[in-house]
């Protein structure tokens, strides 16, 4: 398998001695390959969970292990693609893809740039900068960025989160073609019901720093966001997400 959470516990706060966890004993094992959406109201733990596993954060109690190796802090095993891409304004896009393997001297940089700038579809935009992009190239300009370390597992906080709908929509049908030509683990968070549906092969919905569903989606892709069966995991998800809690929640 590809990652494992074990009995993981995390709190930043402390209301008199005891710690207020935001995450509390999450289990997860992620097969490789695999798909998985966490979905969940804002402030429910995501991106904690994320940066847990990125190695940004440490956890109070238990571990997290990418294939069988203990995460201790952030390494290239793990490529991480933010909601605002951050990408280096003075790199071309070309630049910007080879950026991590020039730092590692790699001699064939410019070789794998090249594959990853045709997998995510920017073959002829190599010489743009980032200000040239639109948002959704920008945004595949830095799954290319991490894909290049050959990472076990992609994780992405809710990289389509700052697209407008339509570009969102390309953006979704353009990750599932980069994922099943790439055949990487992704670990992805939304708090877009539909979008986690038309994702995942797995989405967990988080609630108040706990597992509140664990659910496979049981469909054939390309996924018919208007079919019966879609609908049935949408209204499923967005009554995990409403059962009593007062935040409001954030469908699409
Ligand atoms: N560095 C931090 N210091 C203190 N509290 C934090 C820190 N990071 C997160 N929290 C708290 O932990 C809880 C979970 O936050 P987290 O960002 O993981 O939620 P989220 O589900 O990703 O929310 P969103 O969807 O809004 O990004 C929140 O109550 C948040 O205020």
């Amino acid at each position: 398998m590809a990652v494992s959470f074990e009995h993981i516990y995390k709190a930043f706060d402390e209301v008199n001695g005891k710690p207020q966890y935001v995450l509390q004993d999450i289990n997860l094992t992620i097969e490789t390959g695999q798909f998985i959406c966490i979905l969940g109201k804002s402030g429910c733990g995501k991106s904690t969970l994320l940066n847990l596993l990125a190695g940004y954060l440490k956890p109070d109690k238990g571990r997290i292990l990418v294939d069988d190796n203990r995460v201790e802090g952030p390494a290239a095993d793990r490529g991480v693609v933010f909601q605002q891409h951050a990408l280096f304004p003075w790199y071309t896009v070309r630049e910007n893809v080879e950026f991590g393997l020039r730092l590692k001297n790699r001699k064939d940089a410019a070789q794998i740039a090249t594959k990853y700038i045709s997998l995510i579809g920017l073959e002829g935009y190599e010489k743009l900068y980032p200000s040239e992009l639109s948002g959704g190239m920008a945004q595949r300009v830095g799954i290319a960025r991490a894909l290049v370390n050959d990472p076990a597992v992609l994780l992405m906080d809710e990289p389509l989160g700052a697209l407008d709908a339509l570009t969102r929509d390309t953006m979704r049908k353009e990750l599932i073609r980069i994922w099943q030509l790439s055949q990487k683990t992704i670990f992805f968070i939304t708090h877009s019901v539909p979008e986690a549906v038309y994702l995942a092969d797995r989405v967990v919905l988080l609630k108040q720093g706990e597992v509140a569903l664990d659910q496979p989606i049981n469909l054939p892709r390309p996924r018919e966001t208007k079919s019966p069966e879609f609908l049935s995991y949408v209204e499923l998800f967005e009554q995990g997400l409403t059962d009593n809690q007062t935040e409001s929640v954030i469908t699409e």
